[in-house]
């Protein structure tokens, strides 16, 4: 099982970096978590010259992985002002049917979210249990990054959202207390029922937040605006040349998601 999940993981970074990765790359963005691994490894096997190429991090084991395979890191904060990426590859814990994404899973939310935004092109690539009509399917929470001196506010804002015993997440040993991001802040694991697509709500569904009930959209806005929130890790809204149109530039929904499914082949969905 377990190995055909990574066997799965596999196959679909080798696709998405075949379709994505571009002649002469200058700029990638690299993710976290455990399929990217693959990721770098299928941009490895291209055989390419990598040498004036520079790889953006989502974070410390993202900078790590880019380092062992002896490309060169560089951090966003030194990528030069208006440059945009050629192209972002990065997991998720989720994904629906508008390729609407969950993200945090790893604790990297904030730096991925930057990263996919200043990409031209964000590719995500996961496996098939990530696959959901609806987010908060079979991943049950929504990761939040919040400065610590806030967050018992935020936990109860959260609670006024909805929110069914969001937690703040502790490390593996919780005598160790609440796990740090990069940027020392904390995390919140907030759950919520199953969030809307844009399709639940033009066939009628309210998605307002009445009874807890969410449009994917208006959740993730209500849980930025909370004062103390960084970021959250619902990555929606507008995406490649619509975000671009809008004055952003790739927006934070993939552009196309691939995964690895359970007979081998790699299914694609892009986003209309
Ligand atoms: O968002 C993330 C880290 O914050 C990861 O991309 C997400 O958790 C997926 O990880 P994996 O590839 O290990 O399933």
């Amino acid at each position: 099982m377990a190995d055909a999940v990574e066997a799965a993981k596999r196959a679909a970074a080798k696709t998405a970096v075949a379709n994505h990765y571009p002649e002469n790359a200058r700029w990638v963005g690299i993710g976290s978590g455990t399929t990217i691994v693959y990721v770098v490894e299928a941009i490895k096997a291209l055989g390419v010259d990598t040498s004036n190429t520079r790889y953006v991090p989502t974070g410390y084991q993202s900078r790590q992985l880019i380092v062992s395979a002896g490309l060169t890191a560089v951090e966003f904060d030194a990528v030069p002002a208006g440059t945009v990426l050629d192209v972002a590859f990065d997991g998720a814990d989720e994904v629906d049917d508008d390729l609407n994404c969950i993200k945090g899973g790893g604790a990297c939310l904030f730096q991925e979210k930057i990263v996919a935004m200043q990409a031209k092109q964000f590719i995500c690539v996961a496996d098939s249990r990530k696959l959901q009509s609806r987010l908060l399917t079979n991943w049950k929470y929504v990761p939040i990054e919040v400065a610590p001196i806030a967050a018992y506010r935020v936990l109860n804002k959260l609670l006024e959202l909805g929110a069914i015993n969001p937690i703040i997440r502790t490390n593996k040993d919780p005598k160790q207390g609440p796990l740090k991001t990069d940027q020392d802040f904390f995390l919140i694991d907030a759950p919520f029922k199953p969030l809307l697509t844009k399709a639940d709500v033009a066939n009628g569904q309210d998605g307002s937040g009445k009874d807890g009930v969410w449009e994917v959209n208006l959740l993730a806005r209500a849980i930025k605006q909370i004062t103390g929130v960084l970021d959250v890790g619902i990555f929606s809204g507008l995406t490649g040349p619509e975000a671009t149109a809008a004055g952003g530039v790739g927006g934070q929904r993939p552009v196309a998601a691939y995964f690895g499914m359970p007979d081998g082949s790699v299914s694609v969905r892009k986003a209309l």
